[in-house]
């Protein structure tokens, strides 16, 4: 089953309103689970490697499915556990500039190399339901909430999807 992508306010079916709004936050996901944790936000990395490209991937990358591409896979930790599951992807072709930083990146958040540089602009956000076969098998359930987006400078494509895991976010943060 692949993920049915929608704009996040055209999903037919949108989640509790907390949620909700950490899907469509439009800041760094970085900052916000610092800021919502106990100074203790840390990325872990799980893989960073070529994969080949899942459909709904390269369609919206625009590239060939099965198109080996620049895979980076991590869990967010803050507030004591993992949050956060996700799967940064861009075609090897276009990794531009930031290639050595982005291979480079180890345990330092993504989000610092992409807020930070303001000539990498982030497309509209989409939501959808993630497959549970596609996550950590640890954190697999059915029906968590994703959203992916787009950043690119230009040489630079990237589609960072985030999976927000079970119990986050906690009632009103
Ligand atoms: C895009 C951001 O970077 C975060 C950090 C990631 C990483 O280190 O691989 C991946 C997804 C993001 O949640 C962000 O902070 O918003």
């Amino acid at each position: 089953m692949l993920p049915d992508w929608f704009a996040a306010d055209r999903h037919p079916a949108l989640p509790p309103a907390p949620l909700f709004n950490w899907l469509c936050a439009e800041g760094s996901l970085t900052q916000r689970l610092t800021d919502a944790g106990n100074d203790d936000f840390r990325v872990e990395l799980l893989a960073q490697e070529e994969q080949p490209a899942r459909a709904d991937e390269a369609q919206a990358l625009g590239i060939a499915a099965g198109q080996p591409v620049w895979v980076r896979q991590v869990l967010l930790h803050t507030d004591g556990a993992p949050r956060v599951f996700a799967r940064s992807v861009a075609p090897l072709s276009a990794l531009g500039s930031a290639a050595v930083e982005l291979n480079g990146l180890g345990t330092t958040s993504l989000g610092h190399l992409l807020f930070r540089n303001p000539q990498i602009r982030r497309g509209p956000i989409e939501i959808a339901r993630y497959p549970a076969a596609w996550l950590p098998r640890d954190f697999a359930a059915e029906g968590l909430w994703a959203r992916r987006s787009h950043f690119s400078d230009g040489d630079l494509q990237l589609l960072v999807c985030e999976v927000f895991l079970q119990g986050w976010p906690p009632a009103g943060t």
